[in-house]
């Protein structure tokens, strides 16, 4: 929006120029003397007469050998040209300033020309944003919206940490250059989406009091071979033009991707081309230019090895999930400037918020927020709070729940249960903060919030839990209503498991035949042989983990169904209401 305001004016100040110009020009040029015909046939004939322009207007105008210009009737009469012609004067038909005289078509014309330039630069900004054009240049500006400082940044103190660093290359690059330091060129920021790796580039920029440009990998692959290449040398030069800076670059993957050594592997011509470009000016640079190319990826692996040399993109930094420390200290950043009411326990909050990125913990102080406006009673409060955690994690609750079919509630609620009880039977370190059956508009029917403890490796065992608890929504739906009448809900549970399993077996070395290879590798080597094997142990697995789960279920049945009528009746279950059901049941089964 920003972008596009300054756009308008910048074109509406250059239509004004123009016509004032127009003006001053027309004031300054001496009139054309008006002649009759039969002085202009004296003056043809007298050979003085340079240049016609023709058109079928009642007016004429010419010039004479002297420069100066005339105006006289248009006979209009065929053949005239020709006479002209052959007395050696030249005849343009264009008649090029009688029309632009007309004001009006000057304006028409301008207006065509301005909006030309103003499609032009909106196309290039949206190709900037992503999109598909096919214009081989690429407008970037450096981003004038408010600073953004490390003020903005919270809660990933390592990654800000080593960006430090960077700050004072660009700002002292002299500085290193007289010690003969090499100084980084390239950094990338690696981490899940939404972690702050913009912010955290944008604060270096702020902090340098450098401009910042920013592009997205994407824009740079394109049908033609050459654009993409076309297109960083541009964004380069740019940015060598106003001197320090830093540069930018999302999704660089999209780039600098590993080129395919398997099979076939011919590669893509037109995104080599282009990363030779990106990687031909960054060895381009001046070791004391103080400028800096930022990349951002969401994973560090699928990256070319050419693009992560020496002299490239050689530092790399992980930017991970925010730990309760850091949620807390991102929720209190985004709270700034919001009435919190005082039952509000931030870091309660943060407690339950395992998981969330920064851009989620803001989002959710946002829709917080909205609630409290749209109740506007002074404070955001603790259940406005609440509310906003569904919204964020499962899109908006629905409005109208009686229109929910009786069978869906149950179903889920005994899905959601089943979750629950194994996560407290098997993994009992685990907390199981939320559970419940609130459906969303996104078609989730509820969820357990569950938490496994912060820790830096997995074991073999708590991975196969994982598993375990995520296929427990189906085992419990089997269970009680039996095997024709399972949903489609556990989709997400099952993929989840897949995949844990999957990397078990692929990457850890813990399948039970399959050894300790790491098939990624032997796949990127063209080794496809294993996949039959792996396929098998995962299927093999499953199954076994999918009957222990049920049989545990079958057992403690009592129990399921004690969760799952508390979550009918009250929605919602916190970890303490939980562990009460499960408490009173097994009293209840002591005394029995
Ligand atoms: N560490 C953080 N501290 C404060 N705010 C954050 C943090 N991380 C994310 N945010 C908030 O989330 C928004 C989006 O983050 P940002 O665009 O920087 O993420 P990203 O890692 O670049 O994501 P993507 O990989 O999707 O591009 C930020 O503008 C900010 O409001
Ligand atoms: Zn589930």
């Amino acid at each position: 929006m920003h972008s596009g305001k300054k756009r308008m004016w910048i074109l509406a100040s250059i239509l004004l120029l123009a016509v004032i110009g127009y003006y001053i020009y027309l004031y300054f040029e001496p009139d054309p003397q008006r002649i009759s015909y039969n002085e202009f046939i004296r003056a043809v004939d007298r050979e003085k007469v340079a240049k016609v322009y023709l058109d079928d207007r009642d007016l004429l105008k010419g010039e004479f050998k002297d420069g100066t210009e005339f105006i006289t009737d248009n006979p209009r009469k065929e053949g005239f040209k020709e006479e002209l012609l052959k007395k050696g004067i030249a005849v343009d038909e264009m008649a090029r300033q009688s029309q632009i005289r007309d004001t009006g078509s000057f304006l028409i014309t301008m207006g065509v020309f301005g909006g030309f330039l103003y499609f032009l630069s909106t196309k290039t900004v949206k190709q900037a944003q992503g999109g598909m054009g096919k214009i081989s240049s690429i407008s970037v500006y450096p981003e004038d919206d408010k600073k953004v400082t490390f003020d903005d940044v919270a809660g990933i103190d390592e990654a800000r940490e080593s960006m430090k660093d960077v700050i004072d290359f660009i700002r002292n690059p002299e500085k290193y250059a007289r010690y003969g330091a090499r100084l980084p060129r390239g950094i990338i920021l690696y981490g899940p989406p939404g972690t702050g790796k913009t912010l955290l580039a944008k604060a270096v920029a702020g902090e340098a009091g450098v401009p910042f440009y920013a592009v997205s990998g994407s824009d740079f692959v394109q049908v033609y071979v050459g654009v993409g290449a076309g297109r960083i040398r541009d964004l380069f030069r740019k940015a060598r033009e106003s001197g320090k800076c830093v540069i930018f670059i999302d999704e660089i993957d999209a780039l600098g991707k590993k080129r395919d050594r398997g099979i076939g592997g011919g590669g893509n011509d037109e995104r080599d081309q282009t990363l030779n470009a990106l990687l031909a000016e960054m060895s381009g640079f001046r070791d004391n230019e103080g400028i800096v190319v930022i990349g951002a990826t969401n994973r560090l692996d699928v990256l070319d090895p050419a693009l992560l040399r020496p002299g490239r993109f050689d530092r790399h930094i992980e930017v991970g999930l925010p730990d309760v420390k850091g949620r807390y200290e991102i929720l209190k950043l985004h709270s700034r400037g919001k009435p919190l009411s005082s039952d509000v326990d931030l870091y309660k909050v943060a407690q339950q918020t395992v998981y969330f990125s920064g851009a989620k913990l803001e989002n959710l102080m946002n829709e917080a927020a909205i609630l409290a406006a749209k109740r506007d009673s002074g404070y955001i409060e603790q259940s406005d709070i609440d509310k906003a955690f569904y919204i964020v994690m499962a899109g908006l609750e629905k409005k109208d729940r009686s229109t929910i079919h009786r069978f869906d509630r149950e179903i889920t609620a005994f899905h959601e249960a089943g979750h629950a009880l194994v996560t407290k039977l098997i993994a009992p370190e685990h907390s199981v903060s939320r559970v419940t059956i609130i459906p969303s508009t996104k078609g989730m029917g509820g969820f357990s919030m569950n938490i496994p403890p912060d820790r830096m490796y997995y074991r073999k065992r708590d991975m196969e839990n994982s598993i375990k608890i995520a296929l427990a929504g189906r085992a419990a739906e089997e269970i009680v209503f039996g095997q024709d009448n399972v949903t489609t809900g556990a989709s997400n549970d099952l993929e989840r498991a897949t995949e844990v399993l999957l990397d078990m077996v692929r990457r850890f070395g813990m399948g039970k035949s399959s050894g300790l290879l790491n098939y990624d590798v032997l796949y990127s080597n063209g080794i496809r042989q294993g996949s039959d094997e792996v396929l098998r142990q995962c299927r093999e697995t499953m199954d076994l983990f999918y009957e222990e789960v049920k049989g545990l279920l079958i057992r403690h049945r009592y129990t399921l169904e004690a969760i799952a009528k508390a979550l009918l009746e009250k929605e919602t279950l916190d970890e303490h209401e939980l562990d009460q059901v499960i408490k009173e049941c097994n009293k209840g089964r002591e005394t029995a």
